[in-house]
């Protein structure tokens, strides 16, 4: 059987659209009507009766076909795939309030999408190395139409096992697109680009991972440990079995008093409590948390670490740091602009250099 399409023309009159089945029997609809109201003379009439039964048998082969054509060629501007340098309307179809400044926002991923999860490309533009077990941690961009800004947020975990991206956004005081994304209901679009690499670990170089932060600075490890979880369960790679797999320590600063601790909840299975539960990360991964008292505590810090100094020399230790400036600063000096900046504060007074201590926006 073959399917008859309507051509789609646009008319250099008028500027509209015309849908034209076989040229030879072009009809027209926005003429149609004009056509008919104006005949008078017997020609016209049969012209006409003509012409009324022409429509209905055209609208019946549109109305077949135009629905059959729209399922197995759909238009290319229904195609949602996420791209990381142009932005396209994604619907969020869960919104859960995690506390009066955080929400978790869902965003489905389609087939095509799944390529830059795959495949991921690094801050150099090279594909990551999976035959070494390379794991890119990514963020994607949200922009406000309102404004015409956009801001990075950081996914909690592996949009390839899970077929969507989660996030915790933290809505500050004047915030813009924190104030956009507050706002969405569920099924509401929002404009999206990404994925975008962040950083990249090779987490087989190292005999221990010691990750540091707080409120949304623990995304990006979250994701880490995520994806670093199903690849290590994932049958085809060999290479990352819980043999391999680095000591993890994940220390995270718990929030202010009065805050709510929405790392440590069950909302989602990213998070803390399910973390620590994950089989093959269980007997690797280290979970402290830290009373945060304003400012950060040496004695609380160096308390956490203990063990450390069995490795102290050792050169496979890498530290993942996301903290704001306020305790970034003391812990290991401030991010530089455009560069890390020397490794100071308590880490610095450890010994600890760049290649072991990496800052995170
Ligand atoms: C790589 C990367 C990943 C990120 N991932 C996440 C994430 O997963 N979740 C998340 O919530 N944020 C994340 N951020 C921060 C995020 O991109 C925005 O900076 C933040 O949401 C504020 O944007 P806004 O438009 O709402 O506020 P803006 O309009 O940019 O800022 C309004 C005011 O708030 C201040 N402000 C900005 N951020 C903070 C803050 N954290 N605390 C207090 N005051 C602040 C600004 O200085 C300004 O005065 C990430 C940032 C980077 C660089």
């Amino acid at each position: 059987m073959s399917l008859i399409q309507p051509t789609r023309t646009i008319c250099t009159r008028c500027s509209r659209l015309t849908l034209t089945i076989n040229q030879s029997k072009s009809l027209k609809f926005h003429n149609y009507r004009s056509f008919a109201s104006s005949s008078s003379s017997r020609s016209t009439n049969r012209l006409n009766h003509q012409n009324r039964k022409w429509p209905r048998l055209a609208l019946t082969i549109l109305g077949i076909t135009i629905p059959t054509t729209y399922l197995f060629f759909p238009n290319n501007n229904s195609k949602k795939s996420l791209k990381p340098n142009e932005y396209s309307d994604q619907k969020v179809t869960s919104i859960k309030t995690l506390s009066n400044q955080h929400k978790l926002i869902t965003i489905p991923i389609d087939f095509k999408s799944k390529e830059f999860f795959e495949n991921p490309f690094k801050i150099d533009g090279n594909f990551s190395n999976k035959e070494n077990n390379e794991i890119v941690i990514q963020h994607i961009m949200i922009k406000s139409n309102d404004l015409q800004i956009e801001r990075p947020y950081t996914f909690i975990n592996d949009p390839l096992n899970d077929n969507e991206i989660r996030m915790v956004i933290k809505r500050v005081q004047g915030g813009e697109v924190g104030r956009v994304v507050h706002n969405l209901k569920d099924g509401d679009s929002i404009g999206v680009r990404g994925p975008i690499p962040t950083f990249s670990i090779y987490p087989n170089k190292y005999d221990k991972i010691i990750m540091i932060s707080t409120g949304t600075g623990i995304s990006p490890f979250l994701q880490f440990l995520s994806k670093l979880s199903s690849s290590s369960s994932s049958s085809n790679n060999k290479l990352i079995k819980d043999k391999n797999l680095p000591k993890l320590h994940l220390i995270h600063l718990k929030p202010l008093k009065g805050k709510e601790d929405w790392s440590n909840s069950n909302e989602d299975e990213s998070f803390l409590p399910f973390l620590t539960n994950k089989s093959n990360l269980k007997d690797k991964l280290k979970i402290t948390r830290i009373e945060l008292d304003e400012f950060l505590n040496k004695e609380l810090i160096l308390n956490s670490l203990k063990g450390f100094k069995d490795i102290e020399k050792n050169q496979n230790v890498l530290f993942l740091i996301c903290l704001p400036p306020n305790l970034m600063k003391p812990l290991c000096g401030n991010i530089l602009p455009n560069r890390q900046g020397p490794i100071t504060g308590i880490l610095g007074e450890m010994g600890l250099t760049n290649e072991q201590v990496w800052k995170l926006d």
